[in-house]
């Protein structure tokens, strides 16, 4: 028998599909192998998110198996998917969800070149328009934390707290990102990995020129709020 109400039922049945649906998007743009990595969705108008088994093969991900969590990261007992042990950042995504009200989405990868500057602890420099329009500055390193508790939610968001990054290298781990909503923080994901990629080689071949804080200021918030249509979430 349900105990949620009709709409918040209707949200929890979208919020599964667009988890489950988005999970595609990380092996789409190669920021994953095997079932490393996780994103996990708010249910909107709910104390409640969806996120994916533990460990399951990124091809059998389905609405119905993933699994719906209250804001301390228990499972919804009797709920689809709740028959399976959530994912391994459960704690951490849930203490990102009850310390920031705004975030809508978690993802986590170990995606090659963002993980790479996570391994050396060093913050990714703003030396790129791209970074200043997705990311509004350097990318930074949030501590080293072993996985089971609160210590990597609580580093994701002493660092991204009052931050304009949506990203944080979280040290010898890997990326997480957050989002207005889970599509957003996949985007954020993604462009990580892209700007890891590029500052890398960029860095390789010869010192890197920053790019002003005046303008970065300037693109940032021209990103945030010229590009795209009106009707974006993010606006
Ligand atoms: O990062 C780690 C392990 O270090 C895991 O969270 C991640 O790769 C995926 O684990 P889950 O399949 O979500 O439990």
């Amino acid at each position: 028998m349900s105990t949620f109400s009709l709409a918040v039922e209707a949200a929890i049945a979208e919020t599964r599909r667009d988890v489950a649906e988005l999970h595609g998007e990380l092996v789409r743009n190669n920021l994953i192998v095997w079932t490393g990595g996780n994103v996990s969705g708010r249910v909107p108008g709910a104390d409640l998110f969806v996120i994916k088994p533990s460990g399951v093969s990124y091809d059998d991900l389905a609405p119905e198996n993933m699994i719906l969590c209250d804001l301390d990261g228990d499972v919804i007992p009797g709920t689809e998917g709740s028959d399976r042990s959530p994912s391994s950042d459960t704690a951490a995504h849930a203490y990102v969800y009850r310390h920031m009200p705004t975030v809508g989405g978690v993802v986590h990868t170990h995606s090659t070149f963002a993980t790479a500057w996570a391994a050396r602890g060093e913050e990714i420099p703003c030396v790129i328009t791209a970074m200043a329009d997705e990311f509004g500055g350097p990318i930074p390193v949030g501590p080293f934390a072993i996985i089971g508790d609160d210590s990597i939610g609580r580093g994701i968001v002493e660092t991204l707290a009052g931050h304009r990054s949506r990203a944080v290298l979280m040290q010898n781990h890997g990326p997480f990102t957050i989002g207005v909503s889970a599509r957003d923080a996949v985007k954020a994901a993604v462009m990580v990995e892209d700007v890891a990629r590029t500052v890398h080689l960029a860095r390789e071949a010869g010192p890197l020129i920053p790019i002003p804080q005046e303008a970065i200021d300037r693109l940032f918030d021209r990103y945030q709020n010229v590009y795209g249509q009106s009707e974006d979430e993010r606006r």
